[in-house]
Formats: C-alpha cells, structure tokens, sequence
C-alpha cells in the first residue's frame, strides 16, 4: 500500500491526463520509477546549471553596464576632482592657504554663486549635482558650463549616492562642505512630498554619514529655511524665536534638517552652521521662484497669479538679493570652528551655530510686480485670489543682528535694485525680441 501511495504521490495533479498502469509487475513499476526519477534529476541538474549561468552572466552584464554607465570614478575623473578642489591662492596671501569646499547643489542658483564666488577667491571648489527635472534641467546645465569655464567641476551624481561620496572624500580632504542640494519650493510640497524626504531628509542624512567618517572631517555650512519660522508671528524672525509650528512639507523638513546636523554635531563633533536664506533672488535664479515666473509670464502676455491675505492684506517678503546672501555664506564658511572628530568620533565639542541671512526689508508681492512692470515695460495680467492653504505665510522680515556680529553680514541690495539686475539678466540669457522696447532703462 506504502508503495501504492508513494507512486500516487509522484503523479501528476492533473487527474485522468496520465493512464495509470496499476497491472504487472512491482519491479518493472520500480524500475520505471527510478529510471524517470533519475531523467528528472539530470533534467533537474540541467535547469539548476542554466540557471547558474543564467543569474551569472545577467549579474555581469549588470555589473559592468552600472560601471561603464557610471558618471564617475577613474583615474582620469579623480585628476579632473583633485585639480578643481586646490586651492589657487597665491602663497603667503594674506587670506591663508584656501578652503577646499565640495558644494552639494552646485548646478542650483545659489550654487553657482558661491562656487563662482570661491573659485575667484582662490578657494578649491568640486561640485555634485543631480540636475533632476523640477525645473527646467538646461537652465541647471547652462550653470554648469559657466563653472567650468572658471574651472569648476561638476560631478552629476546624488547625495544620497553613499558610494560616490565616500570617493570624492577619499580622493580629496575637504576643509568644508557647502550643502545646497535640496528640493526647494514651499507650494510643490504638496504634489510630491517623496521628493522633499528624499532630498532634504535622506540625502542630508547620507551626506551627513560621509562627513563623519571622512579624515579630515569638514565643517559643514547648510541651506536651512526661513520657511521654518512657519506660524511665528513675532517680527522681526529671530534665531531664537519658535520654529516648531512649520506651515508646510517644505518648512517642516528644513526644521528636521536643523535637529538632524544638531545630532551629527552632537555625537560625532562635525562644525555644522545652518543659514536660515530669506527668499533669494537674482540673476541665474529659480524658474519656479514668483519673481521669475511673473517676468516670463508678463513678456509673454500671460497672466499671473498675485495671493493675497486674510482681509485683503497683502502678502510680504523679506527678499533678499543673490550677492548678500554669497557673502553670508563665505563669511560663514570663513568662521565656522574646525570639526572635532576623526574616525567616526568625537575628540571634543564642535560649533554648532544657526544665522538668519535676510534683507530685513519686506516687500509686498504686489510691489515686486508693479517694479518688473517698470522694468520690462508691460503691464501685467493680474489675477489677485485668496492666498490657498498650501503651505504659504503671510509674511517674512529676518532679524539679521547675529548674522551682522558673528558673521560681518551686511545685505546692501534693496529689491529695487536686485531687480533691475535680474531683469538685465533675464533679457540677455532668453532674449526679447518684440522690438518695439529698448530697455534703456535698466
Ligand atoms: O525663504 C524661504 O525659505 C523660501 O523662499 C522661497 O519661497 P517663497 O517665499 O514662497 O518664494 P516664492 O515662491 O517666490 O513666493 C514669493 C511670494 O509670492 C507669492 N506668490 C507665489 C507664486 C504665485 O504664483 N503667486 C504669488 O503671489 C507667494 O505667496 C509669496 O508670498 C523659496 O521658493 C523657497 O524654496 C524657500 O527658500
């Protein structure tokens, strides 16, 4: 019966497929059976080798399709890294040996900036970039050419790429690290809120990972948020007001950011400085920024959105001109205290410091239009609705008082004028070609 049972059990589940032959004798049914067992086995073997062969030939082809498609690494991008990163200072100048600062975001608006900024300082600058897609990608390209023509190199990689940080911090000793890299805009937080965990929380998290293991660990000087002052409504915004109420995504993972660098700084002695930037705008800026979508909108007969507060009252912003907030963050690069740490440990404490880097000098968002009305010569469409709950406040005015005494900080650009040099700006990088305006006013 035993038998009978283990011959059913190796037979097919289909039932009525198969004419079960239950005549004759045992040993030619057993013979029979080991015969096929041993067929299957060998098949068995067969399928278990081309499935070997399989996995290992799809794991090469994997592997070297990552290596060859891999924007980085080689002896010939470590040469181009290590060339960018030194310092050009000349010997003895009275500013020192030069930093050499890897800027995270360098292909973002203030990026750019600063890196610019560094290089013709004499400073030693490598740049990443992932150059995503939120805003137009050959705006970010368009920066990246004009570092490298000051010798600025660009590496396309993420932050949250652990592997390529690791290398770039093997093959130079950065003095500092200048993070930008971050999903910006307080409104998109709200269509794709993965991205503002993917950028500001995780990759911070992977950057702030490398430079606690890099020897020499760098100090560190970050793009926090005004945003992050959310539903304070004492003014001027100070660096000790309360910033536990964000009023979006947005604000809510810059604050994160604030408290994350405060636990690296904490366990393992990394020099973190976070600059809390006012509204930048200039030359070279974010096309999703107000100022920048209104001008291309009013030259193109578009109309444009103006929100407007509770009460009729309009909304203001403590816009703050692209050249102040550079020298904030030289400045901050120049003073932060030297990291503690080596090895993944703390030797002792390490500055921990946060700075406002506004204008002080609100601007209400219908002023910012009637001045790029003047300068572009075009009256705009405008649609004025009730500020929607997406994340936007009222108001921001930055208390710059701790930014003036610690870091010399001293914005000297009125919106006005800022203006005036995007809109010049702006025409000579899109072009205007309406004829009829000279522009001989700006
Ligand atoms: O300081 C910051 O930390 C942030 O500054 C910036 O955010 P915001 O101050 O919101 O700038 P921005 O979008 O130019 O809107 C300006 C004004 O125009 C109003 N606004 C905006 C769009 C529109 O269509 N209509 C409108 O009235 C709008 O209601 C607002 O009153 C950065 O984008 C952000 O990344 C972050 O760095």
């Amino acid at each position: 019966m035993r038998v009978v049972a283990d011959e059913e059990d190796m037979l097919p589940s289909t039932p009525g497929k198969v004419k079960i032959e239950r005549s004759g004798a045992m040993s030619r049914q057993l013979h029979r059976c080991f015969a096929s067992t041993g067929t299957m086995f060998l098949w068995a073997l067969f399928l278990v080798a081309m499935t070997a062969t399989y996995l290992s030939f799809h794991s090469f082809v994997d592997t070297s399709s990552r290596y060859f498609a891999a924007s980085w690494g080689g002896l010939h991008w470590e040469r181009q890294i290590r060339a960018s990163a030194s310092p050009r200072r000349p010997p003895g100048s009275a500013e020192g040996a030069g930093l050499s600062v890897l800027v995270t975001g360098a292909a973002g608006f203030v990026g750019t900036h600063c890196s610019l900024a560094l290089r013709k300082r004499g400073d030693g600058v490598v740049g990443i970039d992932n150059f995503n897609k939120y805003y137009d990608p050959s705006l970010k390209k368009a920066r990246r050419a004009l570092l490298a023509s000051h010798g600025v190199f660009v590496v396309e990689g993420d932050i949250n790429d652990g592997r390529l940080l690791t290398k770039l911090f093997d093959v130079v000793p950065f003095t500092h690290v200048l993070h930008l890299a971050a999903q910006a805009g307080v409104r998109y937080a709200m269509e794709n809120p993965a991205s503002y965990v993917h950028s500001n929380i995780a990759g911070l998290v992977s950057l702030l990972e490398a430079c606690k293991d890099a020897d020499p660990q760098p100090a560190v000087v970050w793009a926090s948020s005004s945003s992050v002052y959310g539903l304070n409504d004492a003014v001027p915004f100070s660096e000790a007001h309360r910033t536990d109420r964000p009023a979006s995504l947005y604000a809510a993972t810059k604050k994160a950011g604030e408290e994350i660098t405060h636990t690296y700084n904490h366990i393992y002695g990394l020099s973190v400085t976070g600059l809390r930037f006012f509204t930048v705008y200039g030359p070279w800026g974010r096309p999703d920024m107000a100022y920048f979508s209104f001008t291309r909108n009013i030259l193109q007969g578009k109309p444009i959105t103006v929100y407007r507060g509770k009460d009729h009252v309009d909304l203001a912003r403590d816009f703050t001109y692209i050249d102040d907030i550079v020298r904030g963050c030289l400045a901050s690069l120049d003073t932060a205290g030297r990291s503690t740490g080596t090895g993944g440990r703390k030797r002792g404490p390490a500055p921990y410091r946060i700075f406002n880097l506004g204008n002080t000098a609100p601007v209400t968002v219908p002023t910012l239009v009637s001045i790029l009305e003047r300068y572009l010569r075009v009256k705009a469409k405008k649609n004025v609705v009730e500020m929607p709950g997406n994340g936007d406040v009222p108001f921001t005015h930055a208390n710059i008082s701790l930014a003036r005494e610690q870091l010399e900080y001293k914005p000297t650009t009125s919106l006005e004028m800022g203006l005036k040099k995007f809109v010049r700006w702006y025409l000579s990088y899109y072009g205007y070609n309406r004829g009829t305006h000279t522009f001989n006013n700006l």
